[in-house]
């Protein structure tokens, strides 16, 4: 593999879109995960994929990114076909998958180390990003840690910089807020938006509504494993008020209010 540079990612004119999916399917005996869904999410955007609890969002990311097979349908990322060209579309992309797991008995120094050179990044760069990325994700300090060891935010910040190692053209990130405090809520952040700030893309999934409106330009809605609107931010939102507003009129309400819980709480 070439050496990697400090290369910036901003998208040239008539560049492909980041992801494009066309009739993606997937089913799990009798249930629908993904029923055919078309995506189009253009290059140098940060992007939310939203969608309620069981709407199919992880379904969807684990499918576009190369780790479950679809049932039917085509996924391009970058231009290349995931499941006919793997090797071009792996090189390009960084993913922080749900259910992270991670190299257990290796510290947080370490598994970036083997990241690194599993990346074929020469030894110095690998030490050098390495480095950089424990000071700025605020784990310098745990670097000799074994990752067991590590805490739910801390494994979410070292899956982060294991993903962002090889500097890749798209970044997947499934839920990389959950369990994470405030503080370093802020600094992926910063990091993030500093890496759509060079011209690369960030997709994420998420169902808190306030933070895709602050960190998102672009959002795809999801429910029942169809995607029910995508766009620009501002569009999705329409004169709704919030993004959480205009995502409960897409999605709709569903099930009993919890006024039928006339058991809960009150005298005993
Ligand atoms: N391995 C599996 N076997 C059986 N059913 C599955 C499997 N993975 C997902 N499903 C089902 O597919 C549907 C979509 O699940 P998925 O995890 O993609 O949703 P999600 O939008 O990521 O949800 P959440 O926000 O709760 O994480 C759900 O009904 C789920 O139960």
């Amino acid at each position: 593999m070439p050496e990697e540079t400090e290369e910036q990612h901003a998208p040239a004119e008539g560049d492909p879109a980041a992801v494009r999916v066309r009739g993606l399917w997937k089913r799990f005996g009798n249930q629908v995960a993904v029923a055919g869904i078309d995506l189009e999410l253009p290059a140098g955007h940060f992007i939310g994929l939203v969608g309620p609890n069981g709407a199919g969002k992880t379904t969807t990311l684990s499918m576009v990114t190369g780790l479950l097979r679809p049932d039917d349908g085509v996924v391009e990322v970058a231009g290349h076909d995931v499941w006919r060209d793997p090797v071009e579309v792996k090189k390009r992309i960084g993913v922080l998958p749900e259910g992270l797991r991670l190299f257990e008995r290796l510290s947080g120094r370490e598994l970036l180390a083997y990241t690194g050179r599993l990346r074929g990044l020469p030894g110095p760069e690998v030490d050098r990003r390495a480095d950089q990325l424990l000071d700025v994700l605020d784990l310098a300090g745990a670097r000799h840690k074994l990752v067991v060891d590590y805490s739910t935010g801390m494994r979410k910040k070292i899956g982060l910089a294991a993903a962002l190692l090889h500097n890749p053209e798209v970044l997947f990130l499934d839920e990389p807020f959950e369990g994470v405090d405030p503080v370093s809520a802020q600094t992926i952040r910063g990091v993030l938006e500093r890496y759509t700030g060079s011209g690369a893309t960030v997709i994420f999934s998420s169902h808190v509504m306030e933070l895709v409106e602050s960190l998102c330009d672009w959002v795809a809605v999801m429910a029942a494993g169809r995607i029910v609107r995508q766009g620009p931010l501002a569009e999705v939102r329409g004169s709704a008020a919030s993004l959480q507003d205009a995502f409960l009129s897409l999605v709709g309400a569903r099930g009993a209010t919890a006024g039928s819980l006339d058991w809960l709480g009150g005298a005993r």
